[in-house]
């Protein structure tokens, strides 16, 4: 068997990140197909330990800890850099060593591994956080909240079980702008959530589209832009085009935005007639697959208002196949669900919305295989 396992381990050294994923996919169905009747009740039924344990080691320091150090270390060393009991300490990463989430080189002696080492960054800690303390409250009463609709689709940012949960009937961003702990760690986690993963400048076709473009003119607007990370790419992606590069965003977030050289930042709520007129680009990314359809016409429809015949709008978004969508796709699906009432869509789903909205997709280029990150380009009817 070693040698079966070392050959799969050449083969993925080897392998481009595509291949990878795939390999990792053919893996997890093995490993479910393998699981005997209490194997799938320990995956299934103690999940939640996995996210409560690692908030406790994020609060303790310990991926840091474990990350920053050269050589293994013992739990009694762990403990008393934490300060926590030495039992508890053993427990709680030999817990991590069990799920690979920590290596275990020796009894009692531990080190990081590539996961540890993740876990040690500051946007992973903030979406541990996000996960715990938002989403735990809310799928806590998910089941029942599904129940008492009578197992209705969820689609009201008004009434989802994120407002059970939290006890509002704000929608989400509005009732987050609010809470500073919360939005600490929401801020972060997003910025970081795309790391690593295909970048869609790579489909987009900027010098085509601008050729001749007024260098006085709004050539780039990200709407709900978070803190400016697109804004960002954006620039690194066309250095030589010419024009003005606005974030827009509610201000709290603003706030949270460091200041970027040739970025305006701008106080806009999407919901309101959009200042800009005539820009090149609107982009927006996550931020249609946060609102149900018809909150979606209406930020859609707010833009178009401003648009020229010139105009594009650039939407960054999953999008999900009619079939075989993957599990961190339906994972983030259902997520938008509970917190948000809105969803992940299928290239179905996308056309009917915007021509619903009164705009045509002139192309829908998908630059990230494995979940179907897409850039969907539209310009008005
Ligand atoms: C899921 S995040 C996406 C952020 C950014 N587009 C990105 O991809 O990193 C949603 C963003 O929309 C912003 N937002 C929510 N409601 C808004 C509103 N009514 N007007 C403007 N921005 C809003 C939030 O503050 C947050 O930055």
């Amino acid at each position: 068997m070693d040698e079966l396992v070392n050959s799969i381990q050449r083969f993925a050294d080897k392998a481009d990140d595509v291949t990878r994923r795939q390999l990792s996919s053919s893996l997890r169905d093995l490993s479910v197909a393998f699981e005997s009747p209490n194997d799938t009740m320990h995956r299934i039924v103690y999940q939640p330990i996995e996210l409560a344990i690692t908030q406790v080691a994020v609060d303790l320091g310990i991926f840091r800890l474990l990350s920053r150090i050269e050589k293994p270390i013992s739990a009694q060393e762990v403990a008393g850099k934490t300060g926590a009991d030495p039992v508890l300490i053993n427990r709680i990463l030999r817990f991590l060593a069990s799920f690979r989430i920590i290596a275990e080189c020796g009894e009692g002696v531990f080190e990081a591994s590539h996961v540890t080492k993740t876990l040690a960054e500051p946007g992973a800690q903030a979406g541990v956080g996000h996960h715990f303390y938002f989403f735990n409250p809310i799928l806590q009463i998910l089941p029942k909240w599904l129940k008492e609709h009578h197992y209705q689709n969820v689609s009201s940012s008004f009434d989802c079980p994120f407002q059970r949960g939290f006890n509002t009937d704000q929608p989400l961003f509005l009732w987050m702008q609010h809470q500073p702990e919360l939005l600490g760690y929401f801020v972060p986690f997003m910025n970081d959530y795309h790391k690593g993963k295909p970048v869609w400048t790579t489909v987009a076709r900027f010098d085509e589209q601008c050729q001749g473009w007024n260098g006085e003119r709004p050539l780039f607007v990200d709407v709900g832009g978070g803190i400016g990370s697109q804004c960002l790419e954006f620039q690194q992606a066309a250095p030589k085009i010419a024009g003005r590069v606005i974030l827009q965003d509610l201000q709290q977030t603003l706030d949270q935005s460091p200041t970027h050289n040739g970025i305006e930042k701008m106080t806009h709520d999407f919901f309101t007639p959009q200042p800009i007129e005539g820009a090149k680009y609107y982009y927006l990314r996550n931020i249609l697959h946060d609102y149900p359809d018809n909150r979606c016409v209406q930020i859609l429809n707010h833009i178009m208002s401003a648009m020229s015949s010139e105009s594009i709008i650039l939407i960054n978004e999953l999008v999900v196949p009619q079939m075989g969508a993957h599990w961190q796709a339906t994972q983030m699906d259902l997520a938008m669900m509970c917190a948000l009432g809105s969803m992940e869509r299928t290239e179905r789903q996308w056309r009917t919305l915007l021509a619903q909205a009164g705009m045509k997709i002139t192309r829908i280029s998908t630059y990230g295989l494995f979940m179907g990150d897409s850039l969907i380009e539209a310009v008005l009817e």
